[in-house]
Parts: structure tokens; C-alpha cells; sequence
């Protein structure tokens, strides 16, 4: 039997402030931290040990991963760091607020942005800031590769080959693995890894971070999934995540 453990981010600053955020290297909130650190706690207690670690190369998974190594004395573990694994890129909806978004383009529509499989958001152009050549870590992205604003589906079709060429090879060597990753890039691997389909991926919201424990047959179907901590924190996070006007300090 396989393991493999995700994990979302901590809240980042513009989770707090409720702002689409896509690839902006936005850091972690003080929250933020604590949350890393309480997901480190948390799988101190799972049954065995990480033998590596891969995340995007956004700090706040960078950060969370570090806080969940730190806690459980891993830092020194191999850590693979790749744009592939990044949050889906918003394009022209990163910088502004999901609530005011949704007055004045209507809540079904940031709705369909935000959840659908195949409705992509609005889209950048070459003479952006956000263009992500602008970016050096992003320079080496061939143009089919460089993002202007992607749909769950364009995420997968970046994240998918990554998990099965770097991350599927450690699984199936008897490697436990972590990722640490965003919401919409670990929506993607789990609707990929549980075949949930383009209707019901649209009710799955990842609370932050809440360490995700997969076991995995032969073939790399799950056996089970399990959220590690209560099922009321968890629930209450997995509410924020669904309904971000509603977040509590
Ligand atoms: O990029 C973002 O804004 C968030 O990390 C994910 O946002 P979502 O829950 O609106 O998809």
C-alpha cells in the first residue's frame, strides 16, 4: 500500500483579504504560520515518516512546508520545488476581490470562475506585469507552458504530467510523499487520483492547511482519504474556503 500526504498552504495575506491570487507570491498571515505549524503537529502523529517533499515555488506553500518540516525535524529531506505544482494562474481576476468581483460580474459567474472544470477567468496579455516571462523564475516556460489564466482542466493538463514523471516514480519506490501545494493545483491531482467528475469537482473546496492522507492501491487508486484533525475544524476551514466574504480572524 502506498502513502502520500497533501497539504494546502496556510492562509496567505490575500486569503485574508479575500483577493484572487493565482500565481502572486503572496506570504503567509501570522494565521497562516500558526496553521503550518499546527498541520507539523498533526502529522506527528500518523504512522510513519516523510521521505520527501515537493511543493510549488510560491512561499506560501514554501513557508508551510518548512513550518511542517520544522516541527517534525525533517528539514533535511529532499524538497523538489516546481511552477507545475503553483496555484491555477487567475489571469486578469489576480489582485481583485472575490466579493466585489462577484457584485459586479454576478455570483454565478465568479462561481463558474472559480469552480468549473473548463470556464477559464479572464485573461492577461503580453504587456502585463503579471505576464509570467517578466517573472525570472518563470523564464525558462516554453509558450505553450506560460499561462494567461487557466481552468481547473488547463491546471491539469500541467499538473498531471509532473505528478506521474516526478512524484508517481518516489510513490512507487516505497517513498512517502508530501506535497504541499494550493487549492486549485491539489483540486486538480484529487480529481485526477479519485476520477471525481467535472460536475462534482465543483463541491470540493481544500481547506488550508489540513494535512490530507492518501493510501493508494497498486494502481494508485485510493483506498481511503482522510483529513487529519477534528472533522468540525476541519469543516469549519473547508466553509471558509467555499465562502471567503465569510472569513474569521
Ligand atoms: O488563488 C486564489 O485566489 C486562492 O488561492 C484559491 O482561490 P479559490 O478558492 O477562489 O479558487
Amino acid at each position: 500500500m502506498y502513502k502520500v500526504v497533501l497539504v494546502r498552504h496556510g492562509e496567505s495575506e490575500w486569503n485574508r483579504e479575500n483577493r484572487f491570487t493565482g500565481w502572486t507570491d503572496v506570504d503567509l498571515t501570522d494565521k497562516g504560520v500558526q496553521e503550518a505549524i499546527k498541520a507539523g503537529h498533526l502529522l506527528q502523529d500518523i504512522p510513519y515518516e516523510i521521505d520527501i517533499a515537493y511543493t510549488s515555488v510560491l512561499k506560501r506553500a514554501i513557508k508551510t512546508l518548512n513550518y511542517i518540516l520544522d516541527v517534525n525535524d525533517l528539514l533535511w529531506i529532499p524538497i523538489r520545488k516546481s511552477w507545475k505544482l503553483n496555484e491555477r494562474h487567475y489571469g486578469a481576476l489576480q489582485g481583485l476581490n472575490k466579493e466585489e468581483t462577484a457584485k459586479k460580474y454576478g455570483a454565478e459567474q465568479v462561481m463558474l470562475w472559480r469552480r468549473s472544470y473548463d470556464v477559464p477567468p479572464l485573461q492577461i496579455t503580453a504587456d502585463d506585469d503579471r505576464y509570467p516571462p517578466k517573472d525570472k523564475r518563470y523564464g525558462n516556460l516554453t509558450k505553450q507552458e506560460i499561462p494567461l489564466g487557466e481552468s481547473l482542466k488547463d491546471t491539469i493538463a500541467r499538473v498531471l504530467p509532473y505528478w506521474e514523471a516526478e512524484i508517481v516514480p518516489q510513490i512507487k519506490a516505497g517513498k512517502k510523499v508530501l506535497v504541499v501545494a494550493h487549492g486549485n493545483s491539489l483540486r486538480a491531482l484529487m480529481k485526477v487520483l479519485e476520477n471525481i467528475s467535472e460536475e462534482d469537482i465543483v463541491d470540493l473546496n481544500i481547506p488550508t492547511a489540513v494535512p490530507i492522507l492518501y493510501e493508494l492501491d497498486d494502481d494508485l487508486k485510493p483506498l481511503n482519504r482522510h483529513f487529519l484533525g477534528s472533522p468540525e475544524r476541519v469543516q469549519e476551514k473547508i466553509d471558509v474556503v467555499a465562502n471567503p466574504s465569510k472569513i474569521m480572524e
